[in-house]
């Protein structure tokens, strides 16, 4: 299912609205990519909630035991320019939930944040799979920060979707490759 992989880095974004089953599939081509898999989950474990905390047990269970987990809700760039290299596939999930967590930032250190994150995956070296939620396909959020989220990851996702390949969409119980569908703008 992935191709031989080049000594320079490989993206793959899965994308997805909510329970689509986009982490599962992003499991799926790192479980098939053959390489030693570091999973980098950027939600907050949250000791008050604890719906969420059976959500992520869950995970757990479903992961391999030979993979590595780092739980990382703000120091992306960093933690992947610490822990890429050839032959590691690192499965980031999500994008949605480490700008959560990087919502309180101002317009110009998010300028800064995202730059540094596209800068270290164009260094980066091995696979690197991005899952990453849809939001945005319904109304306009009535307050300023939920409009500012949904910017913010419409803007990301669109930068990491021009560089990677393939990009799949995840919907309705079907996996769709949009780098097949059409290009990047
Ligand atoms: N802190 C922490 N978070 C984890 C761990 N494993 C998974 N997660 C988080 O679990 C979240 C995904 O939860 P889900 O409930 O499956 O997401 P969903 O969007 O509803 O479902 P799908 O579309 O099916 O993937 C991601 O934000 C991960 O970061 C872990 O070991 N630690």
């Amino acid at each position: 299912m992935i191709e031989p992989l080049t000594p320079l880095s490989r993206l793959i974004l899965v994308t997805g609205p909510a329970r689509s089953g986009k982490s599962e599939w992003a499991e799926r081509l790192a479980k098939n990519s053959g390489l030693s898999v570091i999973y980098i989950a950027t939600s907050r474990l949250d000791s008050t909630d604890v719906e969420w905390q059976n959500r992520i047990q869950q995970h757990q269970v479903r992961r391999p035991p030979e993979w590595k987990t780092l739980e990382v809700p703000v120091d992306l760039a960093a933690t992947l320019q610490a822990v890429y290299n050839p032959n590691t596939c690192i499965l980031v999930d999500s994008l949605g939930t480490w700008l959560a967590n990087l919502l309180e930032e101002d317009d110009s250190s998010w300028q800064t944040i995202l730059g540094d994150l596209i800068i270290t995956l164009n260094k980066a070296s091995g696979l690197i799979i991005f899952v990453a939620e849809e939001t945005g396909w319904g109304v306009v959020p009535a307050y300023p920060i939920g409009r500012k989220f949904r910017d913010r990851l419409g803007i990301l996702v669109q930068k990491i979707g021009a560089i990677s390949n393939p990009v799949y969409l995840v919907t309705g119980g079907h996996v769709l490759n949009l780098s097949e569908l059409g290009s990047p703008l």
